[in-house]
Protein backbone atom coordinates (compact mmCIF):
# COMPACT_ATOMS: atom_id res chain seq x y z
CA UNK A 1 0.00 0.00 0.00
CA UNK A 2 1.11 3.30 -0.73
CA UNK A 3 0.86 6.11 2.37
CA UNK A 4 -2.07 7.75 0.71
CA UNK A 5 -3.67 4.42 1.35
CA UNK A 6 -2.60 3.57 4.68
CA UNK A 7 -3.75 7.14 6.17
CA UNK A 8 -7.21 6.57 4.82
CA UNK A 9 -7.11 3.35 6.65
CA UNK A 10 -5.82 4.96 9.71
CA UNK A 11 -8.67 7.26 10.34
CA UNK A 12 -11.22 4.29 9.21
CA UNK A 13 -9.59 2.26 12.15
CA UNK A 14 -9.84 5.60 14.49
CA UNK A 15 -13.09 6.21 13.93
CA UNK A 16 -13.90 2.64 14.89
CA UNK A 17 -11.89 3.48 17.93
CA UNK A 18 -13.46 6.44 18.75
CA UNK A 19 -17.30 5.52 18.05
CA UNK A 20 -17.08 2.18 18.61
CA UNK A 21 -15.28 2.19 21.35
CA UNK A 22 -13.50 -0.40 20.52
CA UNK A 23 -9.66 -1.40 21.49
CA UNK A 24 -6.92 -0.40 18.64
CA UNK A 25 -6.20 -4.34 17.96
CA UNK A 26 -9.99 -5.19 17.79
CA UNK A 27 -10.76 -2.37 15.24
CA UNK A 28 -7.38 -2.87 13.22
CA UNK A 29 -7.67 -6.69 13.25
CA UNK A 30 -11.62 -5.76 11.93
CA UNK A 31 -10.05 -3.61 9.05
CA UNK A 32 -7.46 -6.17 8.23
CA UNK A 33 -10.04 -8.98 7.54
CA UNK A 34 -12.06 -5.46 5.25
CA UNK A 35 -8.58 -4.67 3.49
CA UNK A 36 -6.58 -8.20 2.08
CA UNK A 37 -5.04 -5.95 -0.05
CA UNK A 38 -2.79 -5.06 3.36
CA UNK A 39 0.32 -6.63 4.26
CA UNK A 40 1.81 -7.10 7.61
CA UNK A 41 3.66 -4.07 7.43
CA UNK A 42 0.72 -2.19 6.12
CA UNK A 43 -1.06 -3.23 9.18
CA UNK A 44 1.98 -2.17 11.72
CA UNK A 45 2.12 1.37 10.40
CA UNK A 46 -1.25 1.76 10.36
CA UNK A 47 -2.24 0.77 13.89
CA UNK A 48 1.34 2.40 15.23
CA UNK A 49 0.16 5.78 13.46
CA UNK A 50 -3.71 5.11 15.31
CA UNK A 51 -2.05 4.73 18.65
CA UNK A 52 0.53 7.38 18.16
CA UNK A 53 -2.84 10.03 17.86
CA UNK A 54 -4.55 8.32 20.66
CA UNK A 55 -1.35 8.89 22.61
CA UNK A 56 -1.34 12.62 21.88
CA UNK A 57 -5.11 12.97 21.20
CA UNK A 58 -5.65 16.48 23.38
CA UNK A 59 -2.62 18.07 22.11
CA UNK A 60 -2.75 17.26 18.29
CA UNK A 61 -6.55 18.12 18.51
CA UNK A 62 -5.91 21.44 20.54
CA UNK A 63 -3.20 22.00 18.11
CA UNK A 64 -5.37 21.04 14.73
CA UNK A 65 -8.24 22.90 16.25
CA UNK A 66 -10.26 19.73 15.27
CA UNK A 67 -10.22 16.48 17.20
CA UNK A 68 -12.38 14.44 14.91
CA UNK A 69 -10.18 11.42 13.21
CA UNK A 70 -9.23 13.00 10.27
CA UNK A 71 -7.78 15.77 12.18
CA UNK A 72 -6.20 13.59 14.75
CA UNK A 73 -4.24 11.58 12.36
CA UNK A 74 -3.01 13.98 10.01
CA UNK A 75 -1.82 16.10 13.35
CA UNK A 76 -0.21 12.94 14.47
CA UNK A 77 1.80 12.73 11.20
CA UNK A 78 3.19 16.31 12.01
CA UNK A 79 3.54 16.39 15.65
CA UNK A 80 4.19 12.36 16.75
CA UNK A 81 5.84 11.29 13.46
CA UNK A 82 7.79 14.35 12.40
CA UNK A 83 6.68 14.69 8.89
CA UNK A 84 6.72 17.81 7.23
CA UNK A 85 3.78 19.63 5.16
CA UNK A 86 5.37 18.21 1.77
CA UNK A 87 5.73 14.83 2.40
CA UNK A 88 1.82 15.14 3.72
CA UNK A 89 1.29 16.82 0.61
CA UNK A 90 2.49 14.46 -0.95
CA UNK A 91 0.67 11.19 0.83
CA UNK A 92 -2.51 12.91 0.35
CA UNK A 93 -1.88 13.46 -3.83
CA UNK A 94 -1.42 9.69 -3.58
CA UNK A 95 -4.75 7.09 -4.62
CA UNK A 96 -6.72 5.84 -2.36
CA UNK A 97 -5.56 9.16 -0.13
CA UNK A 98 -8.55 11.09 1.42
CA UNK A 99 -9.12 14.44 0.72
CA UNK A 100 -6.65 16.91 -0.02
CA UNK A 101 -5.38 19.53 2.99
CA UNK A 102 -7.69 22.50 3.84
CA UNK A 103 -5.99 25.38 4.05
CA UNK A 104 -6.79 25.39 7.69
CA UNK A 105 -5.08 22.09 8.03
CA UNK A 106 -2.05 23.24 6.58
CA UNK A 107 -1.78 26.39 8.70
CA UNK A 108 -2.50 24.31 11.65
CA UNK A 109 -0.09 21.48 10.72
CA UNK A 110 2.96 23.69 11.14
CA UNK A 111 2.04 25.41 14.04
CA UNK A 112 4.39 25.11 17.16
CA UNK A 113 3.18 23.73 20.51
CA UNK A 114 1.03 25.94 22.80
CA UNK A 115 2.76 26.35 25.95
CA UNK A 116 -0.09 28.18 27.65
CA UNK A 117 -2.51 24.82 27.22
CA UNK A 118 -3.92 23.47 30.22
CA UNK A 119 -2.23 20.70 32.16
CA UNK A 120 -4.26 18.00 30.45
CA UNK A 121 -3.57 19.22 27.05
CA UNK A 122 -0.34 19.25 27.21
CA UNK A 123 0.20 16.26 29.07
CA UNK A 124 -2.35 14.25 27.09
CA UNK A 125 -5.07 12.95 29.63
CA UNK A 126 -8.71 12.92 30.72
CA UNK A 127 -9.39 16.23 31.85
CA UNK A 128 -11.53 14.77 34.21
CA UNK A 129 -8.16 13.05 35.75
CA UNK A 130 -6.41 16.31 36.12
CA UNK A 131 -7.00 16.93 40.14
CA UNK A 132 -5.97 13.16 40.53
CA UNK A 133 -2.23 13.77 38.53
CA UNK A 134 -2.16 17.09 40.51
CA UNK A 135 -2.26 15.37 43.63
CA UNK A 136 0.57 12.95 42.60
CA UNK A 137 2.98 14.46 40.52
CA UNK A 138 1.61 18.30 41.31
CA UNK A 139 3.17 20.83 38.91
CA UNK A 140 5.32 18.34 37.25
CA UNK A 141 1.62 16.31 35.76
CA UNK A 142 1.85 17.53 32.23
CA UNK A 143 5.87 16.83 31.82
CA UNK A 144 5.16 13.38 33.97
CA UNK A 145 2.13 12.69 31.35
CA UNK A 146 4.21 13.16 28.15
CA UNK A 147 6.54 10.44 29.34
CA UNK A 148 3.59 8.40 29.33
CA UNK A 149 2.45 9.69 25.90
CA UNK A 150 5.31 7.91 23.96
CA UNK A 151 5.62 4.88 23.00
CA UNK A 152 7.12 2.21 25.15
CA UNK A 153 10.54 0.62 25.45
CA UNK A 154 10.64 -3.34 25.93
CA UNK A 155 12.44 -5.45 28.80
CA UNK A 156 13.62 -8.47 28.75
CA UNK A 157 14.20 -10.58 32.41
CA UNK A 158 16.65 -13.23 32.13
CA UNK A 159 15.57 -16.03 33.48
CA UNK A 160 18.65 -17.55 36.25
CA UNK A 161 16.68 -20.71 36.51
CA UNK A 162 17.78 -21.76 32.58
CA UNK A 163 20.85 -19.23 32.37
CA UNK A 164 22.97 -16.73 33.03
CA UNK A 165 22.68 -12.73 31.80
CA UNK A 166 25.99 -12.77 29.97
CA UNK A 167 25.46 -15.99 28.16
CA UNK A 168 21.79 -14.75 27.15
CA UNK A 169 23.70 -11.62 25.51
CA UNK A 170 24.63 -13.05 22.45
CA UNK A 171 21.35 -14.57 21.02
CA UNK A 172 19.43 -11.20 22.18
CA UNK A 173 21.98 -8.81 19.91
CA UNK A 174 19.38 -9.86 16.93
CA UNK A 175 16.71 -7.86 18.98
CA UNK A 176 19.19 -5.12 19.56
CA UNK A 177 18.72 -5.57 23.37
CA UNK A 178 21.25 -4.04 25.82
CA UNK A 179 21.95 -4.79 29.00
CA UNK A 180 19.72 -2.72 31.36
CA UNK A 181 20.85 0.49 33.30
CA UNK A 182 18.58 -0.39 36.41
CA UNK A 183 18.63 -4.44 36.46
CA UNK A 184 21.46 -7.01 36.37
CA UNK A 185 19.55 -9.43 35.28
CA UNK A 186 17.33 -7.40 32.02
CA UNK A 187 18.07 -6.34 28.81
CA UNK A 188 16.52 -3.36 27.49
CA UNK A 189 14.93 -2.77 23.31
CA UNK A 190 14.39 0.76 22.66
CA UNK A 191 11.20 1.53 21.11
CA UNK A 192 10.38 0.11 17.69
CA UNK A 193 9.17 2.08 14.47
CA UNK A 194 5.71 0.75 13.19
CA UNK A 195 6.78 1.97 9.98
CA UNK A 196 9.82 -0.72 10.52
CA UNK A 197 7.75 -3.93 10.90
CA UNK A 198 10.30 -6.07 12.65
CA UNK A 199 10.24 -10.03 14.27
CA UNK A 200 8.22 -10.01 17.38
CA UNK A 201 10.36 -10.59 20.23
CA UNK A 202 8.48 -14.32 20.77
CA UNK A 203 9.72 -15.67 17.74
CA UNK A 204 13.78 -15.11 18.61
CA UNK A 205 15.01 -18.83 20.21
CA UNK A 206 16.00 -17.40 23.70
CA UNK A 207 12.19 -17.07 24.35
CA UNK A 208 11.46 -20.19 22.90
CA UNK A 209 14.35 -21.65 25.03
CA UNK A 210 12.76 -19.93 28.32
CA UNK A 211 15.89 -18.32 28.56
CA UNK A 212 14.15 -14.61 28.57
CA UNK A 213 10.77 -13.06 29.41
CA UNK A 214 9.46 -10.09 28.08
CA UNK A 215 8.52 -8.15 31.29
CA UNK A 216 8.75 -3.91 31.80
CA UNK A 217 11.84 -2.75 34.22
CA UNK A 218 8.92 -1.50 36.76
CA UNK A 219 7.44 -4.63 37.03
CA UNK A 220 10.83 -6.60 37.34
CA UNK A 221 11.81 -3.68 40.17
CA UNK A 222 8.29 -4.45 41.78
CA UNK A 223 8.81 -7.82 42.23
CA UNK A 224 12.61 -7.62 43.95
CA UNK A 225 11.06 -5.87 46.17
CA UNK A 226 9.53 -9.47 47.63
CA UNK A 227 13.05 -10.43 48.19
CA UNK A 228 11.40 -13.91 48.04
CA UNK A 229 13.96 -16.67 49.38
CA UNK A 230 15.25 -20.00 48.83
CA UNK A 231 12.63 -22.51 50.44
CA UNK A 232 10.29 -19.93 51.40
CA UNK A 233 6.55 -20.56 51.12
CA UNK A 234 5.02 -17.81 48.71
CA UNK A 235 1.01 -16.50 47.71
CA UNK A 236 1.20 -15.04 44.41
CA UNK A 237 -2.48 -13.74 45.38
CA UNK A 238 -3.29 -12.33 41.97
CA UNK A 239 -0.80 -14.70 40.29
CA UNK A 240 -2.64 -14.10 36.27
CA UNK A 241 -0.67 -14.44 33.43
CA UNK A 242 2.01 -15.06 35.45
CA UNK A 243 4.71 -12.18 34.80
CA UNK A 244 5.37 -12.06 38.79
CA UNK A 245 4.95 -15.59 39.74
CA UNK A 246 8.05 -16.10 37.18
CA UNK A 247 10.07 -13.53 38.44
CA UNK A 248 9.69 -15.17 42.22
CA UNK A 249 10.40 -18.43 41.20
CA UNK A 250 13.57 -17.02 40.05
CA UNK A 251 14.39 -15.57 42.99
CA UNK A 252 13.80 -18.73 45.03
CA UNK A 253 16.29 -20.97 42.72
CA UNK A 254 14.06 -23.66 42.44
CA UNK A 255 13.85 -23.63 46.76
CA UNK A 256 10.43 -23.53 48.58
CA UNK A 257 7.01 -23.43 47.26
CA UNK A 258 4.67 -20.80 45.23
CA UNK A 259 1.36 -20.81 45.11
CA UNK A 260 -0.15 -18.71 42.50
CA UNK A 261 -3.75 -17.83 42.62
CA UNK A 262 -6.01 -15.72 40.99
CA UNK A 263 -10.06 -15.22 40.66
CA UNK A 264 -9.94 -15.63 36.90
CA UNK A 265 -9.12 -19.42 36.31
CA UNK A 266 -8.52 -18.73 32.39
CA UNK A 267 -5.41 -16.53 33.53
CA UNK A 268 -3.91 -19.16 35.82
CA UNK A 269 -4.37 -21.51 32.78
CA UNK A 270 -2.05 -18.79 30.51
CA UNK A 271 0.72 -19.52 33.10
CA UNK A 272 0.84 -23.11 32.78
CA UNK A 273 2.97 -22.75 29.16
CA UNK A 274 4.73 -20.55 30.99
CA UNK A 275 5.59 -22.24 33.83
CA UNK A 276 6.74 -25.28 31.09
CA UNK A 277 8.89 -23.22 29.22
CA UNK A 278 10.91 -21.69 32.52
CA UNK A 279 11.32 -24.77 33.96
CA UNK A 280 10.22 -23.40 37.34
CA UNK A 281 9.16 -26.42 39.10
CA UNK A 282 7.95 -25.27 42.07
CA UNK A 283 5.12 -23.24 41.05
CA UNK A 284 1.41 -24.60 41.98
CA UNK A 285 -1.98 -23.33 40.71
CA UNK A 286 -4.64 -22.76 42.77
CA UNK A 287 -7.38 -22.52 40.86
CA UNK A 288 -10.75 -20.40 42.30
CA UNK A 289 -12.77 -23.90 41.83
CA UNK A 290 -11.01 -25.21 44.80
CA UNK A 291 -11.21 -22.66 47.58
CA UNK A 292 -10.30 -24.98 50.12
CA UNK A 293 -6.74 -25.69 48.57
CA UNK A 294 -6.83 -21.52 49.67
CA UNK A 295 -8.11 -22.00 53.05
CA UNK A 296 -5.09 -24.58 53.63
CA UNK A 297 -2.53 -21.71 52.58
CA UNK A 298 -4.50 -19.63 55.79
CA UNK A 299 -1.52 -18.00 58.23
CA UNK A 300 1.32 -19.97 56.59
CA UNK A 301 3.06 -17.57 54.03
CA UNK A 302 6.38 -16.24 54.38
CA UNK A 303 5.13 -13.95 51.81
CA UNK A 304 2.43 -12.76 50.38
CA UNK A 305 2.40 -10.59 46.88
CA UNK A 306 -0.97 -8.56 45.76
CA UNK A 307 -0.13 -7.65 41.68
CA UNK A 308 -3.73 -5.80 42.51
CA UNK A 309 -6.03 -5.04 39.40
CA UNK A 310 -6.40 -1.34 39.00
CA UNK A 311 -7.17 1.25 36.01
CA UNK A 312 -3.92 0.53 34.15
CA UNK A 313 -2.29 4.68 33.69
CA UNK A 314 0.91 3.45 34.20
CA UNK A 315 0.53 1.19 31.31
CA UNK A 316 -1.17 4.04 29.04
CA UNK A 317 2.39 4.18 26.66
CA UNK A 318 1.30 0.59 25.77
CA UNK A 319 -3.11 1.14 26.03
CA UNK A 320 -3.39 4.93 24.38
CA UNK A 321 -7.16 3.90 23.96
CA UNK A 322 -7.19 2.90 27.68
CA UNK A 323 -6.40 6.09 28.77
CA UNK A 324 -9.06 7.92 27.53
CA UNK A 325 -12.21 4.64 27.44
CA UNK A 326 -10.96 4.92 31.64
CA UNK A 327 -13.85 6.78 34.03
CA UNK A 328 -14.60 7.29 37.76
CA UNK A 329 -16.73 4.96 38.24
CA UNK A 330 -13.73 2.20 37.34
CA UNK A 331 -11.77 3.70 39.69
CA UNK A 332 -13.89 3.77 42.58
CA UNK A 333 -14.51 0.10 41.55
CA UNK A 334 -10.63 -0.81 41.52
CA UNK A 335 -10.28 0.77 44.84
CA UNK A 336 -12.85 -1.20 46.30
CA UNK A 337 -11.40 -4.46 44.61
CA UNK A 338 -7.99 -3.41 45.77
CA UNK A 339 -9.50 -2.94 49.95
CA UNK A 340 -10.71 -6.22 49.80
CA UNK A 341 -8.17 -8.12 48.18
CA UNK A 342 -5.73 -6.55 50.86
CA UNK A 343 -7.92 -7.56 53.78
CA UNK A 344 -8.05 -11.12 52.05
CA UNK A 345 -4.53 -11.53 50.67
CA UNK A 346 -3.21 -10.37 54.34
CA UNK A 347 -5.10 -13.72 56.24
CA UNK A 348 -2.22 -15.90 54.30
CA UNK A 349 0.52 -14.12 55.97
CA UNK A 350 2.18 -15.90 58.75
CA UNK A 351 3.44 -13.91 61.61
CA UNK A 352 6.93 -11.95 60.70
CA UNK A 353 5.95 -12.36 57.26
CA UNK A 354 5.77 -10.17 54.38
CA UNK A 355 2.84 -8.44 51.92
CA UNK A 356 4.05 -6.78 49.33
CA UNK A 357 1.31 -4.23 47.61
CA UNK A 358 2.16 -3.55 43.84
CA UNK A 359 -0.08 -1.93 41.26
CA UNK A 360 0.46 -0.60 37.75
CA UNK A 361 -1.60 2.89 38.53
CA UNK A 362 0.74 5.98 39.61
CA UNK A 363 -2.71 7.18 41.23
CA UNK A 364 -2.37 7.61 45.08
CA UNK A 365 -6.07 6.66 45.32
CA UNK A 366 -4.78 3.04 43.86
CA UNK A 367 -1.65 3.08 45.61
CA UNK A 368 -0.68 5.09 49.40
CA UNK A 369 -4.63 5.71 49.68
CA UNK A 370 -4.96 2.09 50.31
CA UNK A 371 -2.03 1.20 51.69
CA UNK A 372 -2.74 3.52 54.86
CA UNK A 373 -6.39 2.94 54.77
CA UNK A 374 -5.40 -1.27 54.87
CA UNK A 375 -2.48 -0.41 57.88
CA UNK A 376 -5.31 1.49 60.11
CA UNK A 377 -7.37 -1.31 60.09
CA UNK A 378 -4.47 -4.28 60.55
CA UNK A 379 -2.62 -2.73 63.17
CA UNK A 380 -0.48 -5.92 63.40
CA UNK A 381 1.28 -4.87 60.08
CA UNK A 382 3.57 -2.21 60.27
CA UNK A 383 5.08 -0.70 56.52
CA UNK A 384 8.92 -1.18 55.66
CA UNK A 385 11.46 0.24 53.01
CA UNK A 386 10.03 -0.97 49.47
CA UNK A 387 13.26 0.41 48.25
CA UNK A 388 15.46 -1.26 50.77
CA UNK A 389 13.76 -4.33 50.21
CA UNK A 390 14.57 -4.49 46.63
CA UNK A 391 17.83 -3.56 46.93
CA UNK A 392 19.06 -5.96 49.73
CA UNK A 393 17.37 -8.77 46.66
CA UNK A 394 20.71 -8.10 44.78
CA UNK A 395 19.25 -7.34 41.37
CA UNK A 396 19.37 -4.10 40.85
CA UNK A 397 22.56 -2.27 39.70
CA UNK A 398 23.99 0.83 41.21
CA UNK A 399 21.80 3.16 38.89
CA UNK A 400 18.58 0.76 39.93
CA UNK A 401 19.44 1.63 43.83
CA UNK A 402 19.72 5.04 43.57
CA UNK A 403 16.40 5.33 41.21
CA UNK A 404 14.45 3.79 44.01
CA UNK A 405 15.81 5.39 46.66
CA UNK A 406 15.05 8.65 44.72
CA UNK A 407 11.64 7.86 44.14
CA UNK A 408 10.58 6.26 47.61
CA UNK A 409 7.70 8.31 49.38
CA UNK A 410 7.71 9.41 53.30
CA UNK A 411 6.12 5.93 54.43
CA UNK A 412 8.61 3.56 52.60
CA UNK A 413 6.69 3.11 48.93
CA UNK A 414 8.21 3.68 45.69
CA UNK A 415 6.71 4.82 42.54
CA UNK A 416 8.23 4.59 39.34
CA UNK A 417 7.38 6.26 36.03
CA UNK A 418 8.70 6.01 32.50
CA UNK A 419 9.65 10.04 33.09
CA UNK A 420 11.61 8.85 36.31
CA UNK A 421 12.48 5.56 35.75
CA UNK A 422 11.88 4.81 31.98
CA UNK A 423 10.02 2.11 33.44
CA UNK A 424 6.26 1.73 33.45
CA UNK A 425 3.91 3.42 36.14
CA UNK A 426 4.82 1.06 39.22
CA UNK A 427 4.25 1.45 42.87
CA UNK A 428 5.10 -1.29 45.44
CA UNK A 429 4.81 -1.19 49.42
CA UNK A 430 6.44 -3.72 51.73
CA UNK A 431 4.10 -4.65 54.61
CA UNK A 432 5.65 -6.66 57.72
CA UNK A 433 3.40 -8.63 60.06
CA UNK A 434 4.33 -8.75 63.71
C1 LIG B 1 -2.46 -6.80 37.52
S1 LIG B 1 -3.23 -8.29 37.14
C2 LIG B 1 -2.03 -9.48 37.57
C3 LIG B 1 -0.85 -9.56 36.65
C4 LIG B 1 0.09 -10.69 37.00
N1 LIG B 1 0.44 -10.73 38.39
C5 LIG B 1 1.37 -10.62 36.17
O1 LIG B 1 2.42 -10.20 36.70
O2 LIG B 1 1.33 -11.01 34.99
C6 LIG B 1 -4.41 -8.46 38.41
C7 LIG B 1 -5.05 -9.81 38.52
O3 LIG B 1 -5.90 -9.81 39.66
C8 LIG B 1 -6.93 -10.73 39.43
N2 LIG B 1 -8.01 -10.49 40.42
C9 LIG B 1 -9.01 -9.59 40.37
N3 LIG B 1 -9.78 -9.67 41.45
C10 LIG B 1 -9.25 -10.64 42.24
C11 LIG B 1 -9.59 -11.21 43.50
N4 LIG B 1 -10.64 -10.76 44.19
N5 LIG B 1 -8.83 -12.20 43.99
C12 LIG B 1 -7.75 -12.65 43.31
N6 LIG B 1 -7.39 -12.16 42.10
C13 LIG B 1 -8.11 -11.17 41.57
C14 LIG B 1 -7.30 -10.50 37.99
O4 LIG B 1 -7.97 -11.62 37.45
C15 LIG B 1 -5.94 -10.23 37.36
O5 LIG B 1 -5.41 -11.38 36.77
Amino acid sequence: MRNGGRIAAAIDVLSDVLTRHQPVKSAARDWGKRARYAGAKDRAWVSGLVLDALRKRNSIAHAMGDDSPRGLILGALAHAWGWNIREIDAAMDEEHAPSKLTLQERERLVMAPDPTAPPHVQGDYPEWLAPHLARVFGEEAAVEAQAMAVRADVDLRVNTLKVDAEKAAAPLKSAKAEPSKLLHNAYHIPARDPSQREASLESIPAYSKGWVEVQDAGSQIAAAAANAQPGEQVLDYCAGGGGKTLALAAQMQGKGQIFAYDIDGRRLSALIPRLKRSGAHNVQLVHPSEPTQLEDLTGQMDLVFVDAPCTGTGTWRRRPDAKWRLKPGQLAKRQQEQTDILAMASTFVKPGGRLVYATCSFLMEEDEDRVSEFLAAHPEFTEEDAAEAAIASGLLTDDGAAMVRNYRGPSGSVRLTPRRAETDGFFFAVLRKA
